[in-house]
């Protein structure tokens, strides 16, 4: 089964949340002619990755506006949409929340990212999310984490072992560790034999400058895609048919042994 993933790169303005709407807006809406079967977003696309005091009076109120916003879209053009990740007030707390939609407009995937990413303080103003996701998209096992979250093998696991095969990576990740984000998106891809679509945001995010590469990387550590710093769409054609071969070749999942990783 082939599928195309969409890919947006956005320039996100800190803090401007009635800009990042917007803007979220007119790039799914150019994003359909590359006719996607699965379009992707960056992290915090809504107030971009800043955690501040602020965060709790600007962010989505139980993602309301997001879900509405998403959900109309993937139900109007019949197309998937991964979300991305937002900031959301939820119980006077803040989460950096992932939402799913099919292309019926249902929500069939929500993740909390696990790992606040310290040196930004992200685990001091966003709560955690407790558990993994797991969704299908026309037909494909699917789940997603959340940029830092890439960091921890263990999530990464825990994510592809219900026979996940397409992994989603939302990500603000910044210019000064481009060479982390491309070798452990690809050692991903290869260490949990699936396809990873890392999506990350560009332009200056608080302090930080934000450097695009999204790529994505098949379960063989193929880079088939990946973007300059500038803010755009690409889309890729990925085959599922490579997952059961890689799988049928070298069969981690069978081969592990859990009764011995005392970790
Ligand atoms: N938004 C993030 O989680 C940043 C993660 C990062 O910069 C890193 O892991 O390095």
């Amino acid at each position: 089964m082939k599928k195309r993933l969409t890919l947006i790169q956005m320039d996100v303005h800190v803090n401007d949340v009635e800009y990042n709407y917007n803007r979220v807006q007119e790039l799914l809406s150019q994003s359909l002619s590359e006719n996607p079967d699965i379009i992707v977003l960056p992290e915090t696309w809504n107030t971009g990755f800043y955690p501040s005091t602020d965060l709790i009076n600007i962010a989505d109120a139980n993602g309301d506006r997001t879900k509405a916003l998403l959900s109309a879209f993937a139900k109007k053009h019949n197309v998937n949409i991964v979300g991305g990740s937002v900031a959301v007030a939820k119980d006077n707390l803040v989460f950096n929340t992932s939402y799913v939609y099919n292309r019926s407009g249902k929500l069939v995937g929500e993740y909390s990212k696990m790992h606040g990413f310290s040196p930004a303080k992200e685990d001091k103003y966003f709560a955690g999310g407790t558990h993994t996701t797991h969704f299908e998209l026309d037909g494909i096992p699917c789940s997603t984490v959340i940029c830092y979250d890439i960091r921890f093998p263990e999530l990464i696991r825990m994510a592809a072992l219900p026979g996940t095969e397409l992994l989603f990576v939302p990500a603000q990740w910044p210019t000064m560790r481009l060479r982390h984000w491309q070798v452990l998106n690809e050692v991903r891809a290869i260490e949990n034999q699936l396809y990873v679509c890392a999506v990350n945001g560009c332009g200056t995010v608080g302090r930080v400058q934000s450097t695009g590469h999204s790529a994505v990387y098949d379960p063989w550590g193929t880079n088939l895609l990946e973007m300059d710093t500038n803010e755009g769409i690409a889309s890729v054609d990925i085959d599922l048919a490579v997952v059961e071969d890689i799988r049928n070749k070298i069969n981690i999942f069978r081969d592990r042994k859990p009764e011995l990783y005392n970790l």
